[in-house]
């Protein structure tokens, strides 16, 4: 049995994750921690902690996992630079030590990022566009950064030039967020989940790709897949994709 401490287990994603743990045969669920628990007490006996706390901080959390030994699979999103360095030293001194930081665990949504990609190869001009529930604190989605991060890498390698772009007036924010040069805009509408699309354009032709999470139990397969894996996975490793 797979012992899971499940950090921000009070939050949408911590709950879906506490019930997927306690429905899998092979898993236990040794703590739910929320942000007034003892992180460390509370990860005593864990061998996988799955965080779903918001951003702020969670780069300490991951580190505290990582100095206590105990794996970390990470769907938290909004954290970047400092934060992951701060992670990297921690398992510098615990290099057996696993750390999966996945901005999506949805199959669609990393089948997206895929397919996205290699279409970029192929098209001019290729915008990102995420729409989300209004409660979310982060903007854009990690997903959208991702996804835009590796149609970048894509077009690059392939030596594609930047989308064609005559924008020299424009009020601040109408052309989205620049993530390495592919534009990202953010949606915030009450009533959605979590949805992403991704457009292509050439000449006379547009080809859209589109993930939709209606329910956050699309996430879960990949949250026990990854919970699964990562004592065979140490260092740290970005993207649920490599565990496919
Ligand atoms: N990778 C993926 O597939 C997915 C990732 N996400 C990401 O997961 C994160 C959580 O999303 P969601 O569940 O919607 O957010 P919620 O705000 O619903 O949940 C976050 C929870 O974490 C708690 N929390 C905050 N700080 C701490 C702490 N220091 N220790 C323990 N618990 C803490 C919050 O408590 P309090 O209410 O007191 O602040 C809250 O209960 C976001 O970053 C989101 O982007 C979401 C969906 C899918
Ligand atoms: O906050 C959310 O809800 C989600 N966050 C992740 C992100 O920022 O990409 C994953 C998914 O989009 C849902």
């Amino acid at each position: 049995m797979t012992a899971v401490a499940v950090i921000g287990a009070a939050g949408r994603m911590g709950r879906a994750t506490v019930d997927a743990v306690e429905a899998a045969g092979d898993l236990t669920l040794s703590a739910s921690i929320g942000r007034n628990d003892d992180l460390v007490a509370g990860l005593e006996g864990a061998d996988v902690a799955v965080v779903m706390t918001g951003p702020e901080g969670v780069d300490d959390i991951v580190a505290t996992c990582v100095e206590q030994g105990v794996h970390a699979v990470v769907g938290t999103t909004g954290w970047t630079g400092p934060g992951l360095a701060k992670v990297r030293a921690a398992l510098e001194k615990s290099p057996s030590t696993g750390v999966l930081l996945a901005p999506n665990f949805a199959l669609g949504a990393v089948l997206l990022m895929r397919f996205a990609a290699e279409a970029a190869k192929h098209f001019e001009s290729v915008e990102v566009v995420e729409l989300h529930h209004p409660n979310k604190a982060d903007a854009p989605s990690g997903t959208a950064r991702h996804t835009a991060e590796q149609i970048a890498a894509a077009r690059r390698e392939a030596g594609v030039g930047p989308s064609p772009d005559a924008t020299t007036a424009s009020l601040d924010g109408a052309r989205g967020a620049d993530v390495e040069g592919v534009r990202v805009h953010s949606v915030r509408l009450r009533g959605l989940v979590a949805h992403e699309e991704v457009l292509l354009g050439g000449p006379g032709e547009q080809l859209t790709i589109r993930h939709d999470s209606f329910d956050r139990i699309s996430f879960m397969p990949g949250v026990l897949l990854a919970v699964r894996q990562i004592a065979n996975r140490p260092g740290l490793v970005q993207g649920l994709e490599h565990y496919l």
